[in-house]
Formats: structure tokens, sequence, C-alpha cells
């Protein structure tokens, strides 16, 4: 593959659609390294997990989802520490995990790196000590893996501080090393568990753009799980959505927050979702009409959504006369949140959110409880199939 040619082609879900194929971030170095695939089915005490993974070389893949969703329990079995019921893991033409064949490589033998929130690192190793393990425990010399270390803890920044213990490195820099030591042992897929989780917000921005840099010049696959959708926008060329042990969202990522096919993924791209069935450009749903821009094919009464912004919604206390609108509707608020430069307004059915400014919830004079009309644009509607 020639040098900035991105070859991705991750593919997950049982039935979620996969869209789009442009890679932002990605210069793969070895096109032959960190190609996983994945089919892999674990039930354990009421919950069930059933996906299907496919990752290219160099590819990164963000995975949200809701608490509980699975997320870890999927990468404790692509690192090996968990074993699916049934199933299969291949990474690059060799096979991890085969139930029917049992077989199980070891989480050390996978080539599969696993980063948690917490950095782990051994706290009585100083910062070079902990980066140097990995290329020691592989076999490198000491005086080797010691150099090793040296030019990794320079490429996250951390050329002046090889000598200090854990405890003496803050947070940030302590995730530092330990993306560091996860790297110097040259995985051919690297999982991160919410690795940003324990930092502070404005650190992140700086690990976050430093974990990119180094995972697109080693051209390490990854699969990052994350509760915040920066990660997904930053770091990703795919996004997958885990809901319930399922994949429901898998594609790009900026064409699944464009066009989000569950609640948790309108959620997290900042949009209202409306699920229902196709009827022309609309979408019927809670026993309205919702009247838009077809950006898909639609198929009458198939099932497809109506995507719109909150701050597109216009709230009214009485029913809109005389207007152009072509979606009225009446709903219940549940709940006022404070929102910037004004006020969230969140409604019950169908459950969808309005911005509005500070002047105009005071015109209205509303609170939860009280019913309210809301109007939005047939233009501002952007209706999709959901297949
Ligand atoms: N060691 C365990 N034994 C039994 N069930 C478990 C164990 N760990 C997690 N679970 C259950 O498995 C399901 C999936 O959990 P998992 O931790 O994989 O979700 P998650 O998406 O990573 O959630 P979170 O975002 O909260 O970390 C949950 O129902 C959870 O209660």
């Amino acid at each position: 593959m020639a040098p900035g040619e991105r070859g991705v082609n991750a593919s997950a879900g049982q039935g979620a659609g996969t869209r789009g194929t442009a890679s932002p971030h990605r210069t793969v170095t070895d096109a032959s390294r960190g190609a996983l695939t994945a089919d892999l089915a674990l039930a354990r005490d009421g919950f069930e997990l059933d996906v299907s993974v496919a990752l290219g070389p160099g590819e990164v893949l963000a995975l949200l989802g809701p608490n509980g969703a699975g997320k870890s329990t999927l990468l404790g079995l692509l690192a090996g520490l968990l074993r699916p019921d049934t199933g299969r893991v291949v990474l690059d033409g060799r096979v991890l995990d085969e139930v029917a064949a049992t077989t199980h490589v070891r989480p050390e033998h996978r080539r599969i790196g696993l980063l948690g929130q917490d950095p782990c690192l051994f706290p009585h190793l100083t910062a070079a000590q902990n980066v140097a393990f990995g290329p020691r425990a592989a076999g490198r010399p000491r005086c080797e893996a010691s150099e090793l270390a040296g030019e990794w803890l320079d490429r996250v920044g951390l050329g002046g501080f090889a000598d200090r213990r854990p405890a003496e490195l803050s947070g940030g820099q302590r995730q530092r090393a330990a993306i560091a030591r996860a790297l110097a042992a040259a995985p051919a897929v690297l999982l991160l568990d919410e690795p940003f989780a324990s930092l502070d917000a404005e650190i992140v921005i700086d690990v976050r753009r430093m974990l990119r840099e180094q995972l697109a010049a080693t051209g390490t696959s990854a699969i990052v799980v994350s509760h915040d959708v920066l990660d997904a926008v930053v770091l990703a060329d795919r996004t997958a959505v885990l809901e319930r042990g399922r994949i429901v969202d898998e594609g790009v990522t900026a064409a699944v927050l464009a066009a989000p096919r569950s609640p948790f993924t309108a959620a997290i791209a900042g949009v209202n979702l409306v699920l229902g069935a196709a009827a022309g450009d609309a979408v019927l749903a809670a026993g309205h009409r919702f009247q838009g821009v077809a950006v898909d094919e639609l198929h009458d009464g198939e099932p497809a959504a109506a995507v719109f912004r909150p701050a597109s919604v216009i709230v009214a206390s009485r029913r809109p006369e005389g207007t152009s609108l072509r979606n009225i509707w009446s709903d219940r608020i549940t709940a006022i949140d404070p929102a910037p430069g004004g006020a969230r307004l969140r409604f019950e059915a169908p459950a969808l959110q309005a911005d509005v400014t500070a002047a105009a919830l005071a015109e209205l004079g509303l609170a939860p409880g009280d019913d309210a009309w809301l109007a939005v644009k047939a233009a501002e509607v952007r209706v999709h199939a959901i297949d």
C-alpha cells in the first residue's frame, strides 16, 4: 500500500449498516499488521454479547455505548482475558481463538495490548524501566530495551522524566508513560478502555493528540472504548456503537453522527432522533408526521429516522397559527435544564429536546409537567432509512 493510502475496512454489526469508506486520520505504514476479525458470543448472568468486528491494518475504531453495554467485555475477549462461548478471533491470518477447535492463544502471546483508564505502571520501577519491561520480556538485551524506552519516552513527551517513579509523575504523565509502555511492546493491535477517563479535561486534549500521532506513526490498529464522542471524532477512523451486547450503529465517524440509528448515538451527536416508518419524505412516529428532507432512498412503511437539532425546535405555549411550518405537534415537558445561553427542554413522547433562550423561557412561562406546542421546519429535518 502506498504511503498515505488508507486501507481500512472495519465492519461490525448484527444487521447494523456500515456507512462510508473514508478514513481521515491514518497513514498506514505496514499493510500486513493489525488486521483483526472477530465473531464472538458470550452469555453471562443474563447478559449476552454477540458481535462481529473487523479492523483493517492501522485502523482506529471507536467503540461507544452506554454503561453495561459490553464494551469492556468485548475488549477482554479480544485481549484473551475472557473465553467466548462461541466464535473466532483472527489477527493477521493467525487464529487466536477458535472455540470449535478449542484454540485459545494466551493474552501475552496474542500481540494485542490492553490499556485501561488506570495506567497500572509498576510502582517500584522508574518510567524508563516500566517502558523497557515489554521489550525485555520479549528477549531484547537490557541496553537495547533501555535505549528503546528512552526513545519512547521522548516520543510521548516524557524525555526528562525517565528516572521518576510513577508516584513522582502527574496523572497525565503516568498515562503517557503507560501509552509508551504499551506501544514499546509493539502490539499489532492496541485496545484502550476509556484511556482518558481519569484525566483532567485540559490534559486529555494533549494526551489524546499524542496518542493519535503515535498510533499513526507506528501504524498500530486500535480499538478505543470511550464515553466521549470527541475521542471518536479526533482519534478514530470509524465508530461502532454497542448497546445491550449488540452493535447497533457503525461506520465512518462523521456519517454515524450525521445519521444516527439509535437513541444513544443521537444523544452523543447532540441531535433529536425520531424513529418510525417512512411515508414519502416523512417519518410517521408517535401519532405525528415528521416531514423532512430525505437523505437516503426511502420506502414507505420501512423503518426510518427523522433527525433534527434541539436548536431547530420552536417552542410555543399556544398552537402556532397561520404558519407555513409543516411539523407542529404538542408534547409534555419532563425537565428543564440549564444550557449555554438559555435552557434545554426535554419532552416525553416523542422523547426529544429543544433549546430556548433564557428570555424565551421566561416569556413562555412553562414548567415541567406542562404541555407545549412544538414546531420544526421541514428543511431542518433530515430523514434517513434504518436498515
Ligand atoms: N466479572 C463479571 N461477571 C459477571 N458479569 C459481569 C462481569 N463484568 C461485567 N459483567 C456484566 O456484563 C455486562 C457488560 O459489562 P461491561 O463491563 O462489559 O460493560 P461496559 O459497556 O464496559 O460498561 P461501562 O461503560 O459501565 O464500563 C453488564 O451487565 C455487567 O454487569
